[in-house]
């Protein structure tokens, strides 16, 4: 996958290097590149930003160095898709990080300030599917932190990047039984700590029993964190002892 970011804080996305993510870019899984939208100003300030039309509070990005720099990384007949995060977008949600990690191709566009020029996303719509997209009910003050929670919630789910497979299919939120479950309670080593022991199933080696136990604790947790999530359950998900969970 190749994803492109553009940005005027760049330093934002040193921590693409480190663990996974540095990982998977080392060993090719991923091709990732940030780009300084300030290289696309052409005046001596660098200038990004202008006062609002119609007033109001803030600055606003300009168009121009957004036009140019979409241009320049996704040139005509190349495809990408744009994803640009904002309080008014659509929600992230783990389908749609799977639905992006389909993807061959990311650019993600990082506002600042009010916002970014709105006619810049016609613009790029003209050529390229472009998705405003929403982090959750809580204002940033831009994109960055957005673009990298969306990139790793993305990357983690292509394939090789993450040590074992299994564990995206383990994911709260992933396609299938425990898509609109909770996760359950973790544990390791010690089996008993400041006089905590582990639950005695978890030691028992009866799988099954095992898979039992943790997905009745999934549906505890969901039922007392989430209770709207069971509420998207088809009838068909849960079985006779779900219920009685
Ligand atoms: C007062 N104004 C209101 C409009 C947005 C201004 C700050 N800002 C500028 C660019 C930008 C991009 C994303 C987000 C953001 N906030 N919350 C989320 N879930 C987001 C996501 N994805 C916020 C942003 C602040």
């Amino acid at each position: 996958m190749n994803i492109d970011i553009v940005t005027i804080f760049p330093e934002y996305f040193a921590p693409l290097d480190l663990s996974l993510l540095g990982k998977a870019r080392r060993g090719g899984l991923l091709d990732l590149h940030v780009h300084d939208l300030r290289g696309w100003t052409h005046d001596r300030h660098r200038t990004v930003d202008d006062t609002p039309y119609g007033g109001g509070p803030g600055m606003v990005m300009k168009p121009e160095p957004w036009g140019e720099a979409l241009d320049a990384v996704v040139p005509s007949g190349t495809a990408a898709r744009l994803i640009i995060p904002t309080p008014s977008g659509r929600p992230f949600t783990q389908a749609l990080a799977a639905e992006y990690a389909a993807e061959p191709r990311l650019v993600f566009a990082c506002g600042r300030y009010e916002g970014i020029d709105s006619r810049v996303a016609a613009d790029a719509a003209t050529r390229m599917p472009v998705d405003e997209v929403s982090l959750g009910d809580f204002v940033l003050a831009g994109g960055e932190v957005a673009v990298l929670v969306m990139v790793e919630a993305i990357a983690r789910l292509l394939p090789g990047v993450l040590g074992n497979a299994d564990s995206v299919a383990d994911d709260s939120f992933a396609p299938g039984a425990m898509e609109s479950l909770l996760e359950g309670p973790v544990y390791t080593k010690p089996p008993v700590w400041r006089d905590r022991p582990i639950p005695e199933i978890l030691l028992s080696g009866h799988h099954g029993a095992i898979a039992r136990w943790r997905r009745d604790e999934a549906l505890r947790r969901t039922a007392r964190v989430r209770p709207e999530l069971l509420a998207r359950l088809a009838p068909g998900d849960l079985d006779a002892h779900d219920r009685e969970v």
